[in-house]
Protein backbone atom coordinates (compact mmCIF):
# COMPACT_ATOMS: atom_id res chain seq x y z
CA UNK A 1 0.00 0.00 0.00
CA UNK A 2 0.93 3.94 -0.87
CA UNK A 3 2.82 5.24 2.18
CA UNK A 4 1.61 8.65 4.01
CA UNK A 5 2.13 11.04 6.47
CA UNK A 6 0.97 14.05 8.49
CA UNK A 7 3.37 16.31 6.62
CA UNK A 8 6.01 16.70 3.42
CA UNK A 9 5.25 15.03 0.29
CA UNK A 10 2.84 12.51 1.44
CA UNK A 11 1.19 14.60 3.58
CA UNK A 12 -2.50 14.95 4.26
CA UNK A 13 -3.04 17.48 1.10
CA UNK A 14 -1.40 14.66 -1.06
CA UNK A 15 -3.50 11.86 0.31
CA UNK A 16 -6.38 11.40 -2.30
CA UNK A 17 -3.38 10.69 -5.29
CA UNK A 18 -3.38 7.34 -3.45
CA UNK A 19 -6.69 7.11 -1.51
CA UNK A 20 -9.55 8.57 -3.23
CA UNK A 21 -11.89 8.48 -0.44
CA UNK A 22 -9.71 11.54 1.77
CA UNK A 23 -10.52 13.58 -1.19
CA UNK A 24 -14.48 12.49 -0.51
CA UNK A 25 -17.18 13.52 1.37
CA UNK A 26 -18.21 12.43 4.98
CA UNK A 27 -14.59 13.28 5.81
CA UNK A 28 -13.08 13.24 9.27
CA UNK A 29 -12.58 15.06 11.59
CA UNK A 30 -14.77 18.00 11.79
CA UNK A 31 -14.88 21.71 13.57
CA UNK A 32 -18.16 21.60 16.36
CA UNK A 33 -19.25 24.64 16.11
CA UNK A 34 -22.68 25.14 18.20
CA UNK A 35 -24.98 26.39 14.93
CA UNK A 36 -24.16 22.44 13.63
CA UNK A 37 -25.47 20.99 16.58
CA UNK A 38 -29.06 19.44 17.29
CA UNK A 39 -30.41 18.13 20.87
CA UNK A 40 -31.61 14.81 20.03
CA UNK A 41 -33.43 13.36 23.23
CA UNK A 42 -33.03 9.63 22.04
CA UNK A 43 -29.35 9.69 22.11
CA UNK A 44 -29.02 7.76 25.67
CA UNK A 45 -25.61 7.07 27.87
CA UNK A 46 -23.11 4.83 25.37
CA UNK A 47 -23.25 1.62 27.34
CA UNK A 48 -19.86 -0.59 27.31
CA UNK A 49 -19.77 -4.39 28.07
CA UNK A 50 -16.21 -5.93 29.22
CA UNK A 51 -14.12 -2.89 28.88
CA UNK A 52 -12.95 -3.70 32.35
CA UNK A 53 -9.96 -5.86 31.45
CA UNK A 54 -8.82 -8.59 33.78
CA UNK A 55 -4.78 -8.30 34.53
CA UNK A 56 -4.18 -11.33 33.30
CA UNK A 57 -5.40 -10.41 29.76
CA UNK A 58 -2.23 -9.34 28.15
CA UNK A 59 -2.83 -6.28 25.60
CA UNK A 60 -0.53 -5.92 22.38
CA UNK A 61 1.03 -2.02 22.74
CA UNK A 62 2.47 -1.30 19.58
CA UNK A 63 4.05 1.76 17.55
CA UNK A 64 2.55 1.24 13.79
CA UNK A 65 4.48 4.28 12.54
CA UNK A 66 1.21 6.65 12.65
CA UNK A 67 0.33 6.37 16.40
CA UNK A 68 0.95 4.10 19.67
CA UNK A 69 -2.02 1.63 19.30
CA UNK A 70 -3.53 -1.17 21.77
CA UNK A 71 -5.32 -4.05 20.27
CA UNK A 72 -8.71 -4.78 21.96
CA UNK A 73 -10.62 -8.10 22.39
CA UNK A 74 -13.63 -7.93 20.71
CA UNK A 75 -15.83 -9.03 23.69
CA UNK A 76 -15.40 -5.57 24.56
CA UNK A 77 -18.21 -4.10 22.86
CA UNK A 78 -20.61 -1.02 23.07
CA UNK A 79 -24.53 -2.15 22.74
CA UNK A 80 -26.62 0.93 23.02
CA UNK A 81 -25.85 1.70 18.55
CA UNK A 82 -28.19 0.62 16.22
CA UNK A 83 -25.85 -2.91 16.10
CA UNK A 84 -23.64 -4.18 18.04
CA UNK A 85 -19.64 -2.72 17.99
CA UNK A 86 -16.96 -4.91 18.98
CA UNK A 87 -13.68 -3.21 19.91
CA UNK A 88 -10.51 -3.54 17.53
CA UNK A 89 -8.11 -1.03 18.70
CA UNK A 90 -7.69 2.14 20.47
CA UNK A 91 -4.81 5.09 19.59
CA UNK A 92 -3.76 8.38 20.30
CA UNK A 93 -3.38 11.96 18.09
CA UNK A 94 -1.04 14.51 19.59
CA UNK A 95 0.40 17.49 18.55
CA UNK A 96 4.70 17.90 19.77
CA UNK A 97 6.26 19.06 23.34
CA UNK A 98 7.13 22.46 21.88
CA UNK A 99 3.22 22.80 20.57
CA UNK A 100 0.59 20.90 22.46
CA UNK A 101 -1.90 21.09 20.57
CA UNK A 102 -2.75 17.67 18.57
CA UNK A 103 -6.77 17.10 19.17
CA UNK A 104 -8.33 15.68 15.49
CA UNK A 105 -11.86 17.27 16.60
CA UNK A 106 -12.15 21.30 17.50
CA UNK A 107 -14.91 22.54 19.78
CA UNK A 108 -15.86 25.89 18.96
CA UNK A 109 -12.28 26.35 17.00
CA UNK A 110 -10.49 25.41 20.42
CA UNK A 111 -8.22 22.39 20.04
CA UNK A 112 -7.21 20.06 22.72
CA UNK A 113 -3.45 18.22 23.68
CA UNK A 114 -4.45 15.11 22.30
CA UNK A 115 -7.38 12.95 21.09
CA UNK A 116 -7.71 8.92 22.21
CA UNK A 117 -9.89 6.80 19.48
CA UNK A 118 -11.19 3.82 20.59
CA UNK A 119 -11.99 2.09 16.86
CA UNK A 120 -15.03 -0.27 17.04
CA UNK A 121 -16.67 -2.58 14.13
CA UNK A 122 -20.06 -4.22 13.46
CA UNK A 123 -19.49 -7.38 14.49
CA UNK A 124 -23.20 -8.35 14.10
CA UNK A 125 -22.94 -7.62 10.37
CA UNK A 126 -19.29 -8.22 9.77
CA UNK A 127 -16.73 -10.86 10.78
CA UNK A 128 -13.40 -8.57 11.52
CA UNK A 129 -12.40 -4.77 10.99
CA UNK A 130 -11.19 -5.37 7.71
CA UNK A 131 -14.67 -6.73 5.93
CA UNK A 132 -16.43 -4.07 8.09
CA UNK A 133 -13.96 -0.96 7.06
CA UNK A 134 -15.09 0.33 3.94
CA UNK A 135 -19.27 -0.63 4.50
CA UNK A 136 -21.21 2.33 5.64
CA UNK A 137 -22.36 0.92 9.03
CA UNK A 138 -18.86 -0.80 9.41
CA UNK A 139 -17.26 1.27 12.19
CA UNK A 140 -17.88 3.58 15.34
CA UNK A 141 -15.38 5.24 17.06
CA UNK A 142 -15.39 6.30 20.73
CA UNK A 143 -13.15 10.13 20.64
CA UNK A 144 -12.01 11.26 23.65
CA UNK A 145 -10.46 14.97 24.02
CA UNK A 146 -7.06 15.23 26.39
CA UNK A 147 -5.96 18.06 27.83
CA UNK A 148 -2.94 18.56 30.27
CA UNK A 149 -3.53 18.54 34.07
CA UNK A 150 -3.84 15.96 36.37
CA UNK A 151 -1.78 13.13 36.48
CA UNK A 152 -3.81 9.72 34.96
CA UNK A 153 -2.91 6.51 36.83
CA UNK A 154 -5.53 5.04 33.84
CA UNK A 155 -2.87 6.50 31.09
CA UNK A 156 0.13 4.99 33.05
CA UNK A 157 -1.43 1.37 32.76
CA UNK A 158 0.67 1.65 29.41
CA UNK A 159 2.37 4.98 28.95
CA UNK A 160 4.67 3.27 31.57
CA UNK A 161 5.90 0.75 28.19
CA UNK A 162 5.81 3.44 25.90
CA UNK A 163 10.08 3.18 25.60
CA UNK A 164 9.73 -0.48 24.49
CA UNK A 165 7.87 1.19 21.36
CA UNK A 166 10.10 3.86 20.54
CA UNK A 167 10.26 2.53 16.64
CA UNK A 168 7.70 1.39 13.74
CA UNK A 169 6.47 -2.16 14.09
CA UNK A 170 7.74 -2.56 17.77
CA UNK A 171 5.50 -4.33 20.31
CA UNK A 172 4.85 -5.00 23.61
CA UNK A 173 2.33 -6.84 25.76
CA UNK A 174 0.94 -5.11 28.21
CA UNK A 175 -1.41 -6.54 31.67
CA UNK A 176 -5.23 -5.95 30.87
CA UNK A 177 -6.79 -3.02 32.62
CA UNK A 178 -10.27 -1.44 32.99
CA UNK A 179 -10.54 0.86 29.25
CA UNK A 180 -13.42 2.96 30.89
CA UNK A 181 -11.07 4.40 33.14
CA UNK A 182 -9.71 6.55 30.23
CA UNK A 183 -13.20 7.83 29.31
CA UNK A 184 -15.12 10.65 30.66
CA UNK A 185 -18.92 10.37 31.73
CA UNK A 186 -20.58 8.26 28.99
CA UNK A 187 -23.73 10.40 28.61
CA UNK A 188 -22.81 13.63 27.25
CA UNK A 189 -21.65 13.18 23.47
CA UNK A 190 -21.43 14.26 19.91
CA UNK A 191 -22.84 12.36 17.34
CA UNK A 192 -21.76 12.85 13.63
CA UNK A 193 -21.50 10.57 10.82
CA UNK A 194 -17.86 10.59 9.55
CA UNK A 195 -14.81 9.34 8.25
CA UNK A 196 -11.42 7.44 9.22
CA UNK A 197 -8.95 10.19 9.74
CA UNK A 198 -5.93 8.60 8.09
CA UNK A 199 -5.99 6.47 4.84
CA UNK A 200 -7.99 4.89 3.17
CA UNK A 201 -10.53 7.70 5.14
CA UNK A 202 -13.63 5.32 4.38
CA UNK A 203 -16.98 7.08 5.17
CA UNK A 204 -17.58 4.40 7.38
CA UNK A 205 -17.73 5.78 10.99
CA UNK A 206 -20.25 6.87 13.42
CA UNK A 207 -18.38 9.59 15.63
CA UNK A 208 -18.76 9.50 19.08
CA UNK A 209 -17.16 12.44 20.39
CA UNK A 210 -17.71 12.56 24.73
CA UNK A 211 -18.15 16.47 25.30
CA UNK A 212 -16.55 15.60 28.73
CA UNK A 213 -12.16 15.95 28.37
CA UNK A 214 -9.91 13.89 30.59
CA UNK A 215 -6.67 15.18 31.83
CA UNK A 216 -2.89 13.82 31.57
CA UNK A 217 0.03 15.60 33.42
CA UNK A 218 2.33 17.58 31.34
CA UNK A 219 4.87 14.98 31.66
CA UNK A 220 2.56 11.76 30.45
CA UNK A 221 1.86 14.24 27.46
CA UNK A 222 5.49 14.72 26.41
CA UNK A 223 6.46 11.20 27.42
CA UNK A 224 3.89 10.66 24.40
CA UNK A 225 4.68 12.96 22.35
CA UNK A 226 8.82 12.56 22.69
CA UNK A 227 9.22 8.70 23.22
CA UNK A 228 8.39 7.58 19.67
CA UNK A 229 9.59 7.34 16.19
CA UNK A 230 7.84 6.86 12.79
CA UNK A 231 11.03 5.38 11.32
CA UNK A 232 12.16 1.82 11.81
CA UNK A 233 14.68 1.09 14.71
CA UNK A 234 17.55 0.33 11.92
CA UNK A 235 16.48 3.27 9.66
CA UNK A 236 19.71 5.63 9.61
CA UNK A 237 17.63 8.90 10.22
CA UNK A 238 14.99 8.33 13.53
CA UNK A 239 11.89 10.45 12.28
CA UNK A 240 10.06 11.87 15.46
CA UNK A 241 6.54 10.43 15.65
CA UNK A 242 4.90 13.70 16.54
CA UNK A 243 1.76 16.22 15.10
CA UNK A 244 -0.28 13.35 13.83
CA UNK A 245 -3.81 14.84 13.52
CA UNK A 246 -5.31 15.40 10.16
CA UNK A 247 -6.97 18.85 9.67
CA UNK A 248 -10.82 19.29 9.89
CA UNK A 249 -12.67 19.07 6.86
CA UNK A 250 -15.75 20.05 5.26
CA UNK A 251 -19.06 19.90 7.37
CA UNK A 252 -21.29 20.48 4.29
CA UNK A 253 -24.65 19.63 4.97
CA UNK A 254 -24.03 17.53 7.90
CA UNK A 255 -25.20 18.12 11.37
CA UNK A 256 -23.97 17.06 14.82
CA UNK A 257 -26.22 15.03 16.89
CA UNK A 258 -25.46 16.16 21.00
CA UNK A 259 -27.22 13.50 23.70
CA UNK A 260 -27.14 16.95 26.14
CA UNK A 261 -28.98 20.49 26.30
CA UNK A 262 -26.42 23.54 26.65
N1 LIG B 1 -8.58 8.13 13.57
S1 LIG B 1 -9.11 6.71 13.06
O1 LIG B 1 -9.79 6.86 11.81
O2 LIG B 1 -9.92 6.12 14.13
C1 LIG B 1 -7.72 5.67 12.84
C2 LIG B 1 -6.43 6.14 12.92
F1 LIG B 1 -6.15 7.44 13.11
C3 LIG B 1 -5.35 5.28 12.83
F2 LIG B 1 -4.08 5.77 12.94
C4 LIG B 1 -5.54 3.94 12.65
S2 LIG B 1 -4.16 2.88 12.64
O3 LIG B 1 -3.53 3.08 13.95
O4 LIG B 1 -4.55 1.56 12.35
C5 LIG B 1 -3.00 3.45 11.44
C6 LIG B 1 -3.46 3.44 10.06
O5 LIG B 1 -4.73 3.13 9.81
C7 LIG B 1 -6.85 3.43 12.49
N2 LIG B 1 -6.97 2.08 12.25
C8 LIG B 1 -8.19 1.44 11.82
C9 LIG B 1 -8.57 1.80 10.40
C10 LIG B 1 -7.67 1.13 9.42
C11 LIG B 1 -7.85 -0.38 9.49
C12 LIG B 1 -7.89 -0.90 10.88
C13 LIG B 1 -7.74 -2.27 11.14
C14 LIG B 1 -7.75 -2.75 12.44
C15 LIG B 1 -7.88 -1.88 13.52
C16 LIG B 1 -8.03 -0.52 13.29
C17 LIG B 1 -8.07 -0.05 11.99
C18 LIG B 1 -7.93 4.31 12.61
F3 LIG B 1 -9.19 3.86 12.54
ZN1 LIG C 1 -7.79 8.22 15.36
Amino acid sequence: AAKWTYSGADGEQHWPKHFPYCGGTFQSPIHITSDLLRFDPTLGPVTLHNYNLPPTEQLTLGNNGHSVQISLPSRMHISSLPHRYSAAQLHFHWGSASRPMGSEHTVNHKQFAGEMHVVHFNSEKYPNMSVAVDKSDGLAVLGVLIEIGEFSPAFDQFLKFINGIKYKGQKVQVPGFNVQDLLPRLDEYYRYDGSLTTPPCYPSVLWTLFRNTVTISRSQFVSLATALFSSHAQDSTPVPLNTNFRKPQEVDSRLVLVSFKE
